[in-house]
């Protein structure tokens, strides 16, 4: 398998579908080569519309996407080194797991012979060459996913695109083809851009998180980066685990778990506990407070040793070195 990757990088890119606020609204984005990007953000914020100008399925209104040397903006989808997984897989019913796979080099005129042998090989690839003859409604779910992946390798392409790939799959599955998806990129050696609105499912793949909100970028970073020191509100809120608190005019942020509970008074916020609910390593203990709802989670041997109950007053304080400034 080849390991041709390039450097992805888009140049104040645009999408408008009419008059209004821009579905992506001139993002700059550098997405190194043999990288993991996961694009995060609510419903609505752009990260699909950027997926698929990369992918050539949308024009761009404006700007340039990159890709090594070329500049791929105005190519067709098959000819940009570009592949796009997608979150149904997209796989021809009537058509066996094989001529699935085959199908992209079909289209690219390719000989049936050679198109076969090719599609047999990545099948293996994906360790489902024993799949090889039957029909995706005879599949599991995450059998269905490799076979896209092949799908996608077939084209050799240096950027593979995956919209949503996990969200068809019940939970349990989802953590294992996660795994999967990482272990592929890693040994494949070539950069996914991969579209999700899932925090857990960014931090356990991505190398470089891409928080998106409404058609723009608010940050970008590794996972340790976006989650210890959320630029903004949004970021902070999105990625959750955090209280957005007042200080000295301004607000910052602090993990709910550096977050501290006292009964003596002294400096903080006034806050009333209203509800505690066992998590098992942590208590999540939830006040209410001038500020709005605080979340504090107490590692369960602090719990224990001296419990909160709903209605008791308390004072919510933090170390200055866990609170982080956000940006209005
Ligand atoms: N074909 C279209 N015509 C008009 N507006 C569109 C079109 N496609 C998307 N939009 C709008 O562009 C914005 C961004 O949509 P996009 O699908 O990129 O968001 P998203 O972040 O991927 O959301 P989701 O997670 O719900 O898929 C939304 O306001 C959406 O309504």
């Amino acid at each position: 398998m080849s390991t041709d990757s390039a450097d992805l990088e888009l140049v104040a890119l645009c999408k408008r579908y009419g008059a209004g606020t821009p579905a992506v609204d001139a993002i700059n984005l550098q997405v190194r080569a043999g990288s993991y990007c996961c694009l995060l953000g609510p419903s609505g914020c752009g990260k699909t519309t950027t997926l698929r100008m990369i992918a050539g399925h949308e024009v761009a209104t404006e700007g340039d996407i990159l890709l090594g040397a070329r500049n791929i903006t105005d190519l067709d989808a098959t000819q940009r080194g570009t592949a796009m997984m997608f979150q149904s897989y997209a796989l021809f019913p009537h058509l066996t797991a094989l001529d699935n796979v085959a199908f992209g080099l079909k289209m690219r005129g390719v000989d049936a012979a050679t198109r076969r042998k090719r599609a047999a090989e990545l099948l293996e690839l994906v360790a489902m060459g024993a799949y090889a003859a039957r029909k995706p409604s005879e599949l599991s779910g995450g059998q269905q996913q490799r076979v896209a992946l092949a799908r996608a390798l077939i084209t050799n392409p240096k950027v593979l695109l995956l919209d949503e790939p996990l969200s068809a799959l019940d939970p349990f599955l989802r953590v294992k083809m996660r795994a999967e998806l990482k272990r592929w990129q890693k040994e494949l050696g070539f950069s996914f851009v991969h579209v999700t609105h899932s925090q857990e499912e960014a931090m356990a793949l991505a190398d470089q998180v891409v928080v998106m909100n409404a058609g723009r970028i608010e940050q970008q970073g590794t996972p340790h980066e976006i989650f210890n020191a959320p630029r903004t509100e949004f970021v902070a809120r999105f990625m959750g685990g955090h209280n957005v608190l007042p200080a000295g005019g301004a607000k910052v942020a602090v993990r709910s778990d550096r977050t501290l509970l006292s009964r003596a008074g002294g400096a903080g916020l006034a806050a009333t506990v209203h509800n505690v609910e066992y998590q098992g390593t942590y208590v999540l203990v939830t006040l209410a407070s001038a500020a709005g709802e605080i979340a504090a989670m107490l590692a369960e041997a602090a719990f224990d040793a001296a419990p909160w109950s709903p209605g008791e007053a308390a004072t919510v304080s933090w170390q200055g070195a866990h609170a982080h400034a956000l940006q209005s």
